[in-house]
């Protein structure tokens, strides 16, 4: 090649090339190689010829190592004394605004027996900054990854672990543990179902295999200290720029002291429930027992008179009818003399369920004390609550009791009243059907009298 050629081609060349001689001071450069050095403010003139090639490496880089320059020049002593063809190696030369990445090669020769070096730059700028980008996006990952509270493991197309956390350490701590290929005889890991995982159940397995998406599943775990540890366990799949799947991600989350809480916490709601409503029963029991006559199921007393107040106030308010009749069982002690207490209580409950059977769901049928009921009757005149007196002394009196293959005959007397404008209280009412009561009786009992009436006998 006429050296013109050589010369012209050299020239033209992108590529920072430059020619040393055996003591390593530069005797040849193309002007790519002049131009850097200048423009990098390693040479001041506009040739490189005579200096040192090593003074011409100024805050050097190798390799991308923070490697210092004693340790550069080392290198390069002893290639420059060595018999080594080729030193190759990547390095930074900083410019006051930005650094250049070159992969340099030095390739040894002779010409006309003496030694030469070729050392040939090609500029890996753009390269070596993806490859600083992407060293320092790891970097932030694993700083994230550090301190993120939730457990996460980078997994890669074969189901193998290449990243995990401390969280994520923490929570399988303890864990029976075992490798992937034995995921599927292994026990000791289930879903919330109580149903062991499986292989390729797992949601990581999944991720990989169909790139599905598994968010939150609940899994426990089983520790060998015997533990469990309940698991939220995520699983998203990790594509490469088309699509396919190159890994998964998983994110686990510790739950188990959350779940204890919720548990004891709905423990104790049921059981508050539990006693509430045990609590509402023995309420509405008492209640029922405060209002009602044991023996014969009707009201008590004290219920009659509140019920029956209020029937009375209306009465009044409205000018609207109200009767009330007294029941007195008929030589009642003889039923107890002849057949005993308990046949005597079996009578009272006989004539409550006839009585039952003729009042109206607005009456208010009561045990008064003793053997005396007392009924009242709103909307009723004393005529119509005559009427109904009548038919249950008629009832009574032709409905005997039958016990023990015997048929014991009862009777009642009954004193019956209506509501008198004059009337200052509902006692006044009832000692005035008391009063037709004890008239009913002497009239030979088994009667039905009106108060009105036994006022005119009288
Ligand atoms: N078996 C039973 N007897 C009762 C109960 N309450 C009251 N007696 C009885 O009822 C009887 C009422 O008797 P008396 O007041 O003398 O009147 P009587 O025998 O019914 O006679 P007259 O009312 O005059 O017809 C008493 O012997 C009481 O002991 C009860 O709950 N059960």
């Amino acid at each position: 090649m006429p050296l013109e050629l050589a010369e012209a081609l050299l020239t033209a060349l992108p590529s920072q090339i430059a020619v040393l001689d055996e003591s390593g001071i530069v005797c040849y450069a193309n002007p790519a190689w002049n131009r850097f050095m200048r423009e990098s403010g390693r040479i001041s003139t506009d040739s490189s010829i005579g200096s040192r090639y090593l003074s011409l490496c100024a805050d050097v880089l190798l390799n991308g190592d923070q490697q210092e320059k004693p340790g550069f020049e080392q290198q390069w002593q002893t290639f420059l004394a060595g018999s080594d063809l080729v030193l190759r190696f990547d390095l930074a030369c900083r410019t006051a605004s930005t650094t250049h990445w070159f992969s340099a090669q030095i390739n040894r020769f002779q010409y006309q027996e003496k030694r030469y070096f070729l050392v040939l730059y090609e500029n890996i700028s753009e390269r070596k900054q993806t490859e600083l980008q992407h060293i320092l996006a790891e970097r932030l990952l694993h700083k994230v990854l550090e301190v993120l509270p939730v457990g996460v493991w980078i997994m890669d197309q074969q189901g193998q672990i290449v990243e995990g956390n401390p969280a994520g350490i923490a929570i399988w701590a303890g864990a029976r543990f075992v490798k992937p290929e034995q995921f599927g005889e292994y026990k000791g890991w289930w879903l919330d179902t109580g149903k062991p995982i499986q292989a390729d159940e797992w949601a990581a397995s999944r991720a990989i295999r169909n790139g599905e998406v598994s968010i939150d599943e609940e899994i426990r775990i089983q520790c060998f200290d015997g533990s469990e540890k309940i698991i939220l366990n995520s699983a998203l799949p990790l594509l490469d720029s088309k699509g396919v799947v190159t890994g998964a991600i998983i994110v686990n989350q510790d739950i188990t002291s959350r779940k204890l809480a919720e548990q004891h916490l709905s423990q104790a709601k049921s059981e508050i429930e539990s006693a509430h409503h045990e609590l509402q029963q023995v309420l509405s029991r008492e209640q029922k027992m405060a209002r009602t006559d044991e023996l014969t199921g009707l009201c008590n007393r004290r219920q009659f008179f509140a019920l029956t107040q209020q029937l009375y106030e209306v009465a009044r308010r409205y000018q609207t009818p109200l009767s009330v009749m007294l029941i007195d069982v008929d030589r009642f002690k003889q039923v107890n003399d002849l057949h005993g207490h308990l046949v005597g209580d079996k009578a009272l409950v006989h004539i409550a369920d006839i009585a039952r059977k003729q009042v109206r769901a607005s009456d208010v049928l009561a045990r008064y004390g003793g053997e005396e009921f007392i009924i009242a009757l709103p909307n009723t005149d004393s005529e119509k609550a005559l009427h109904v007196a009548e038919q249950i002394r008629v009832d009574v009196a032709t409905t005997p009791l039958v016990f023990d293959q015997q048929s014991i005959r009862l009777s009642i007397s009954v004193g019956i009243t209506e509501w008198h404008q004059s009337d200052s209280s509902l006692m006044q009412m009832i000692t005035r059907a008391d009063g037709a009561l004890y008239a009913a009786k002497r009239a030979g009992r088994n009667k039905c009298l009106l108060a009105e009436q036994s006022a005119d006998e009288n």
